[in-house]
């Protein structure tokens, strides 16, 4: 199967650094957001200030404001937020039939509890469908620094050598469903540990989240299908670490000003707001034992302190370590 060309749907930060990581593997690549002005800015300027800002992309990219170049590659990148995968999916099913289609949001769909090659299946059966995460901020991609994925599908391997260049390096995978899980639950606990942050608990209190995060990701992934061993990789502890003890995740930011009590303006798109009740109502429903997923509901909803949260949490009865 031919992978020379990429479509990537969806122009935001990181979009736009996938398809410049394409790019610089030598795909042709064509960016299809929705403004006709940021297709123009790409074409003529090589540019995407508003989401990827100080970054010049690799002329090998063109702007587009529609999907109608899109049904010409070889392969498609879905990187819009994950509320709004299926509204792009439905709007041109047949651009996806029987296409390696390489999924790369971080969430679970509200309502209907759905990962994302969930609702790739239920709008276009016969695509293929591939899953792309793990440790990658969109400006570490696109500035060309060192960064290492998961790439989970079958037989992933060729897909993951047409992405891979001298600074973007996919490792081939098969579990889809404990990527997909790993990649949007760590922006549930990456709110958690920006609340502990924010709200002043202490460098050993983050850890423990941290640790008992992963302790609780594994009970999850393995109830619904997944493999524990897949947490063990770049898509689990490599990117629950990342997005748990850095700045630069607009998951973790949100979680620091919920700790602090400030307004969440301007802070971005934090998948981890939209998965947090789907990811209880799922722990609920397979009788998970989840306290911190439920915790981060708490803080989402509102209403409860940190303070009251947290000796909730600690008042807990006494278990092994599991
Ligand atoms: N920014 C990052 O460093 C990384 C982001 N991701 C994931 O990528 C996904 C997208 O995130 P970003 O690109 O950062 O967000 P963003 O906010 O920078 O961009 C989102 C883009 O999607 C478009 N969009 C929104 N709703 C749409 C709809 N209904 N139809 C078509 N387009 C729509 C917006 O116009 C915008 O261009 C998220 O699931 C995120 O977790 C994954 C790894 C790294
Ligand atoms: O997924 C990411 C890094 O791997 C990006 O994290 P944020 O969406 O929290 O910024």
């Amino acid at each position: 199967m031919a992978l020379e060309t990429v479509a990537v749907i969806g122009a935001g930060a990181w979009g736009t650094a996938l398809a410049q990581a394409a790019a610089m593997a030598g795909r042709q690549v064509s960016l299809h957001g929705r403004s006709p002005d940021l297709a123009s800015e790409i074409n003529a300027f090589h540019t995407n200030e508003r989401h990827l800002p100080g970054h010049a992309l690799h002329p090998a990219i063109t702007g587009h404001a529609d999907l109608d170049a899109a049904g010409a590659a070889d392969f498609i990148i879905l990187a819009v937020p994950a509320q709004a995968s299926r509204d792009v999916l439905e709007s041109e099913p047949k651009l996806f039939a029987g296409k390696p289609v390489v999924l790369s949001a971080k969430g679970l769909e509200h309502d209907t509890l759905l990962r994302q090659s969930e609702i790739l299946a239920s709008v276009a059966p016969t695509a293929l469908p591939y899953v792309l995460s793990g440790p990658s901020f969109a400006a570490d991609v696109a500035a060309g620094r060192p960064t290492a994925v998961t790439l989970a599908g079958a037989d992933a391997e060729p897909l993951a050598a047409a992405l891979a260049g001298p600074t973007f390096r996919p490792y081939a995978a098969d579990d889809i469903i404990g990527v997909e899980l790993a990649g949007s639950l760590k922006n549930v606990y990456a709110l958690g540990c920006g609340a502990v942050e924010g709200a002043d608990l202490g460098a050993s209190a983050r850890a423990a989240f941290l640790a008992r995060a992963y302790a609780e990701m594994s009970r999850l992934v393995s109830a619904l299908g997944g493999s524990p061993t897949t947490l063990t990789g770049l898509a689990g502890i490599g990117d629950l670490t990342l997005s748990c003890t850095s700045v630069q995740s607009r998951n973790y930011r949100t979680g620091l000003a919920l700790g602090r009590g400030e307004t969440l303006e301007g802070i971005g798109l934090a998948e981890g707001v939209a998965t947090a009740p789907v990811a209880r109502d799922l722990a609920r429903k397979l009788h998970i034992d989840a306290p911190l997923i439920e915790a981060v509901n708490l803080l989402l909803a509102g209403g409860t302190s940190i303070s009251s949260i947290v000796a909730g949490l600690m008042a807990r009865p006494l278990k092994r370590e599991t």
